[in-house]
């Protein structure tokens, strides 16, 4: 997602005033009674800053999308990335100063041309000092802002027509093996909190459908038990997303994992994801299944619905995770209660 950039108030502040300045200095030329000019000039000073940075703080406002109009996986990210609350009030702050602003405009505009005309100065230059105020005020909040941005830079682009499967399974057990073969192109790499090399989502069309698989290393690899409520909000958006899971068991267990613990991880995510899940056994050329660990492989596959039995590596049994993934649809998630993001007016109140 691309924010503004966000300046800090000094660099505001001193367009503002620099700009107000050089206006000010056009007008120095003009034929006007002396006392008249002299009233002129700063009053043009005052407006010109306000106006300057109003239009800076306007375009950071006009610039950052609706957070409640963006898509729910989204508005999850944001809030597990830098808090949907903190950026609101951010960006209420920013309003707050625009508001403040326009009305020093008015009342210093007034007051200078109402002025004697040797009060000029002193009023504009109260017009600054309280700029200046208002303007170090949403210091914190410009701050934010900043961190925002980059901090949402390089967000997942997810297509929200396509059907979206979500890879699960423990490290090592052949995940980004598949998504490269059965994906396209090289996989969008972004950013998602708490993976340890962010999401790879790669993406295939088959009968005009679009399909994108999602990898997210370092997230739906490990037990769900010990997570933090963060790291299981950063799962519940995948939850969101995922209109079915893939669990990828690894029968030959050289991942490190028995095929007990990931058993365990299953039950755990099935806990947690609604969607529907579709199983494989992975890495069926090195398991030994038709030797000596034939029975012991087959009680876990025997505990599973339809599972595949696939070689990532050699490229077996890719042609039936299609098949399988193109009978997937599309999940209708049940709209979930907005009102906690309704009350947009009350975060201007920072006074
Ligand atoms: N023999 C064999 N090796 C495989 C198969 N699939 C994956 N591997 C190997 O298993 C190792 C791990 O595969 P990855 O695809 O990196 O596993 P991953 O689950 O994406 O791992 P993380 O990204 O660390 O979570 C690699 O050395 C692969 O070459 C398979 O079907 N057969």
């Amino acid at each position: 997602m691309m924010l503004p950039t966000i300046p800090t108030p000094d660099e505001l502040l001193d367009k503002g005033f620099r700009r107000g300045k050089k206006a000010a200095d056009l007008r120095r030329g003009e034929k006007m009674p002396k006392r008249l000019k002299g009233k002129r000039i700063e009053e043009t000073r005052v407006i010109t800053a306000c106006q300057v940075i109003k239009d800076r703080l306007k375009m950071i406002l006009d610039r950052t999308p609706e957070i409640e109009e963006l898509p729910e996986f989204y508005q999850d990210y944001i809030d597990i990335t830098v808090g949907v609350d903190d950026f609101k009030q951010a960006l209420g702050a920013v309003n707050w100063a625009y508001g403040i602003i326009t009305q020093l405009e008015k009342e210093y505009g007034a007051k200078i041309r109402k002025a004697p005309s040797e009060r000029a100065t002193g009023l504009r230059k109260q017009a600054y000092g309280r700029i200046s105020s208002v303007v170090h005020k949403i210091e914190k909040d410009l701050d934010f802002l900043d961190f925002a941005k980059q901090s949402l830079r390089n967000m997942p682009t997810v297509d929200f027509d396509a059907i979206s499967i979500v890879i699960a399974g423990f490290p090592n057990v052949g995940k980004s093996t598949l998504l490269t073969h059965i994906t396209d192109a090289e996989p969008q790499v972004a950013n998602y909190p708490f993976t340890t090399k962010g999401i790879q989502i790669g993406h295939f069309e088959k009968r005009w459908q679009h399909y994108q698989i999602i990898d997210t290393p370092g997230l739906l690899d490990r037990p769900i038990g010990d997570m933090n409520d963060i790291e299981l909000n950063a799962m519940v958006a995948l939850e969101h997303l995922a209109d079915a899971i893939l669990f990828i068991f690894d029968a030959s267990e050289t991942c490190g994992y028995a095929l007990e613990n990931q058993y365990n991880l299953l039950e755990e995510i099935k806990n947690v994801f609604d969607a529907p899940i579709i199983y494989l056994f992975n890495k069926m050329d090195i398991s030994d299944y038709d030797g000596a660990r034939h029975d012991y492989v087959q009680e876990y596959i025997d505990k599973t619905e339809n599972p595949l039995l696939i070689s990532a590596a050699e490229g077996e049994g890719l042609e039936e995770i299609i098949q399988l993934i193109q009978q997937v649809e599309k999940r209708e998630i049940a709209e979930e209660d907005e009102d906690e993001y309704e009350d947009d007016e009350n975060y201007f109140d920072l006074t």
